[in-house]
């Protein structure tokens, strides 16, 4: 069977190098690009790229996810940064290229997934949900694309069963001192130098709490998920936002 060409953009980043060594290790792929800034996107084309694992910064994904699609060429994406507007412009640019996959995961890594999935589970029993990611300092946007979609999910769990607003007294408070506001859920976000990709969702009731907790210790953590979404997203036309859609979670 032929193998997988397969381009990674962002290759010089911290996710973005392990990406290109987790692909040149991979029995069924081939890397045939390994693209940092300034190099040119044609390279895709030229080098007969069927998906691209786009890994480089909100500042620059869309330019490179629009010539994708333009071109036929199914993405893999972990960079962060979406809102409702980028991924309706993204859903506008795929209904032009139907044969096309993107698959965009906020978190590749399957620990972080199941937080997720088991966050959304856990929201409507509990009165208090709040969620704490810790990172690497040198990451650049806060919070993390993973807090946002666990506050999301567990913001339409509580909605769908009718939850009431969350207990909180307080009256004054310094900027920031109760984290960002999701949809109504707390999000806190802490730089620490020695970590890398953490967090802990806290629900708490009359007498009890629950935290639930994933580590990512290394970049390691991510390869298997981005593995998984280069061989699937080939079959999966459209916009897919999840890793979960990929897993036969339940
Ligand atoms: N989904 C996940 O599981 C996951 C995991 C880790 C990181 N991330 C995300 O991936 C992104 C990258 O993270 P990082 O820690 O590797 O950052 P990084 O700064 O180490 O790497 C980003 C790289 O992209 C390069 N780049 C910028 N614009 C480019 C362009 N137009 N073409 C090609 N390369 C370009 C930069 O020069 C840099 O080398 C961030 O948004 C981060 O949050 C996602
Ligand atoms: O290191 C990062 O940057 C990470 N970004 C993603 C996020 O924002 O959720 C995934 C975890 C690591």
């Amino acid at each position: 069977m032929s193998k997988l060409r397969v381009a990674v953009l962002g290759a010089k980043g911290r996710i973005g190098s392990e990406a290109v060594r987790a692909v040149e290790a991979a029995d069924d792929m081939e890397l045939v690009a390994a693209l940092g800034r300034g190099d040119k996107l044609e390279t895709l084309v030229d080098t007969g790229a069927q998906v691209a694992v786009e890994l480089t910064t909100p500042a620059s994904v869309m330019g490179n996810l629009d010539f994708c699609v333009r071109h036929g060429i199914h993405a893999v994406v972990g960079t962060t940064g979406w809102t409702d507007e980028r991924l309706a412009h993204l859903r506008t640019s795929l209904a032009a290229s139907p044969e096309t996959g993107v698959l965009i995961a906020p978190n590749f890594s399957i620990g972080a997934v199941l937080t997720m999935k088991f966050a959304a589970q856990a929201a409507r029993w509990f009165e208090s949900v709040e969620v704490v990611e810790l990172h690497h300092p040198n990451k650049a946007d806060a919070p993390s694309g993973t807090a946002t979609r666990t506050a999301q999910l567990i913001a339409e769990a509580r909605a769908e069963a009718g939850c009431a607003p969350q207990p909180d007294a307080t009256v004054t408070a310094l900027d920031g001192a109760r984290g960002a506001d999701v949809d109504g859920v707390p999000v806190h976000a802490v730089r620490l130098r020695g970590l890398l990709a953490h967090q802990e969702v806290l629900l708490g009731g009359e007498g009890e709490t629950l935290t639930i907790r994933h580590d990512s210790l290394h970049h390691s953590s991510f390869m298997p998920g981005i593995l998984l979404g280069v061989r699937r997203v080939v079959d999966t036309p459209g916009l897919t936002f999840g890793l979960e859609n990929y897993l036969d979670l339940g």
